[in-house]
């Protein structure tokens, strides 16, 4: 594998801004079978003179020989694929409204938007879409036997063949979300036999944060490893924040359409029609959203079985396809007109991720039988976005203590035929507000062991309030964490590699390459340097966790020094029954009484 450099001269290089590059490593890129093929890569460079290849999400941010512009939004990397392919076309597409952004003519609400003078200033685009309204999917491609430069992108990203690639799209067990109006992304997958992902939900709410705030959420999010961004935006300039987002990121973006919908009919559900829905959905897919929650498996006779439950529904989009069930009396429109729902997102390419609208929200309510009884619908409505090529993955809760997570992923797995699983947490217990990224970061890291494709975070401020940018940088790592636990666990090809390199400069105490190798390299840094500051201590046989006469590693490293080239395997045996027998000698007591 050689890997293009993508450093230049230190003096050219800009380490302020909100960018500023870690030291300690850089970005390189793995060329494919085409120059437009370039995948990044994060390649860390140790003291020893060796480099370790890691996966590398953060995009062109990190590139210090491109320039980029939130203004001006990111390089179009797909856009030659996507044309190149003859199947698309661009139309005029669905003019831009102000209801788009929650304003209403005649509303006090509406007037200015705040910062970044509202209106994307970048690139003017006119949406595409699969000419006769053909489906334009991965899926549809790997059905056909079709590589795409997509395909073969992950491939060199997972370290996998391009046809492993293809087969695992093919048979459903794993989606590659790239809508053809979001050229800006870099490919990635999301199925069981690659890497474990992680999506950070961003976006605004009623109460608080800006337009900026947000983009600023996405770009932090990915340098610290998010593989997906949804944005969850409710309250106002919701088309206007997505835009910034989508022209900007360089992962997918999912999103909720019914937030927006509702957000259109001014939050009363019982007001939400089918029209309003699809028209949100139009708008979303045309302007690039790469994969969208759809709560069709919230039917209206499972909501009386949520009626004994300790925390009802406890998903946004269930309580409002519940309520607008309830009020009309009527099936939920989104299942009743699935299939006109999958011909749109066929032609655009979108992926369903089919929301878990009735998933517990307590530990008592997990597993119960409106939770199992929506599962089962969405294996179905699984079956039937099959059928019109959508790529699919499937949502799962929520709140469940250990000994029930496993259950779910088996259920999953077995009625969903093997699509992706992509859950939130779960929460292992509901006892520590302000420390749920743990709480869910220990279910996380069992339900991926087991075969969940895509962990979605959690925050510490999960039922407190709006994550803000620290929280979003604590999320993204407690994930990260699980997420490649249990890549270790799953012996995923390479995924050793990262921490054997890191034991071995911990044990050789090259406290720079420890730092350089962390997940996160600045707090690792600065935890050491909080009580060892001096540059000395950086090549320390120590820490002040033990200092220098008991520092184990130290101790362990001098018994090799001195004894370690000398002494062979019998010989330590014949040491060690020595020992025994002195052992045995002093009348096997581990503790000696004290002399005084
Ligand atoms: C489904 C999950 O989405 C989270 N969630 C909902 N809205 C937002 C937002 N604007 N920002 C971050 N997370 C959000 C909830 O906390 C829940 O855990
Ligand atoms: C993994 C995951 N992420 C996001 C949502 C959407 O949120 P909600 O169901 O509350 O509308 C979900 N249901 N599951
Ligand atoms: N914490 C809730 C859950 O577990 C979500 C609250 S905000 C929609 O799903
Ligand atoms: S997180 Fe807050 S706003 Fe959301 S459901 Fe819970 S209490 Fe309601
Ligand atoms: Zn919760």
């Amino acid at each position: 594998m050689t890997i293009q450099d993508a450093r230049t001269p230190a003096s050219d290089q800009d380490q302020s801004g909100p960018q500023q590059r870690t030291p300690g490593w850089h970005k390189g890129y793995v060329e494919g079978s085409r120059p437009d093929i370039r995948v990044p890569v994060r390649q860390v460079h140790l003291t020893n003179g060796k480099d370790v290849t890691l996966y590398d999400t953060s995009g062109p941010y990190t590139d210090p020989t491109i320039d980029t512009d939130v203004r001006r939004g990111l390089p179009p990397l797909r856009e030659n694929w996507i044309i190149g392919r003859g199947d698309t076309e661009e139309y005029p597409g669905r003019p831009v409204r102000p209801e788009d952004d929650g304003i209403k003519h005649t509303s006090p609400r509406g007037g200015g938007l705040k910062n970044l003078d509202a209106v994307f200033p970048g690139r003017p685009r006119l949406p595409r879409r699969g000419r006769d309204g053909q489906a334009v999917t991965q899926l549809a491609y790997a059905r056909r036997g079709e590589i795409t430069p997509e395909m073969e992108y992950v491939a060199i990203r997972e370290n996998v063949s391009p046809e492993a690639v293809r087969e695992e799209i093919a048979a459903g067990r794993a989606v590659l979300p790239a809508n053809v109006n979001h050229p800006e992304i870099e490919p990635m997958i999301i199925g069981k036999r690659f890497l474990v992902k992680v999506n950070a939900n961003i976006g605004n709410s009623a109460v608080t944060s800006s337009i900026e705030e947000e983009v600023e959420k996405m770009t932090w999010a990915t340098k610290w490893g998010a593989d997906t961004v949804m944005d969850l935006s409710t309250g106002r300039n919701i088309h206007t924040t997505r835009e910034w987002v989508l022209r900007n990121s360089p992962v997918p973006i999912g999103t909720v359409p019914l937030y927006q919908a509702l957000e259109k009919v001014d939050g009363k559900a019982e007001e939400l029609t089918w029209e309003i829905y699809k028209d949100t959905v139009i708008e979303q897919a045309e302007q690039g959203v790469d994969y969208m929650t759809v709560h069709a498996g919230a039917l209206l006779p499972y909501v009386p079985l949520t009626a004994r439950r300790k925390t009802g529904i406890v998903s946004r989009g269930g309580s409002i396809m519940a309520a607008w069930c309830l009020a009309h009396h009527k099936e939920n429109f989104l299942y009743t007109n699935f299939e006109e729902l999958c011909e749109i997102l066929a032609a655009y390419d979108v992926t369903y991720s089919l929301g878990d609208g009735l998933r517990p929200g307590s530990i008592a309510d997990a597993n119960d039988a409106a939770q199992f009884a929506e599962l089962k619908t969405l294996g179905e409505l699984n079956t039937i976005a099959k059928r019109h090529d959508v790529q699919t993955m499937i949502e799962g809760p929520g709140h469940v203590p250990m000994h029930k997570i496993k259950e779910n992923i088996d259920l999953q797995q077995e009625i969903c035929e093997e699509a992706p699983f992509y859950t939130l947490g779960p929460l292992t217990t509901d006892v520590a507000p302000a420390y749920d990224h743990i709480t869910s970061g220990i279910g996380a890291a069992m339900i991926a062991w087991w075969g969940t494709a895509m962990l979605c975070y959690v925050t510490p401020k999960e039922h407190l309030g709006l994550p803000n940018k620290d929280d979003v940088k604590t999320g993204v790592i407690t994930y990260k964490i699980a997420a490649h636990a249990a890549d270790l666990a799953k012996g995923h090809p390479g995924a050793q590699e990262w921490d054997d390199a890191l034991s071995d400069a911990r044990f050789e105490f090259r406290w720079e390459d420890q730092f350089n190798l962390a997940m996160d390299p600045d707090t690792a840094r600065e935890f050491h340097d909080e009580t060892l500051p001096a540059e000395p201590a950086k090549t320390a046989h120590f820490c002040s966790m033990c200092g220098p006469k008991f520092c184990s590693m130290k101790i362990s490293q001098d018994i090799r020094r001195e004894h370690g080239g000398d002494l062979k395997a019998d010989e330590i045996e014949a040491g060690m029954q020595e020992k025994s027998k002195e052992f045995a000698a002093s009348g096997n007591r581990v503790y000696l009484p004290l002399a005084d």
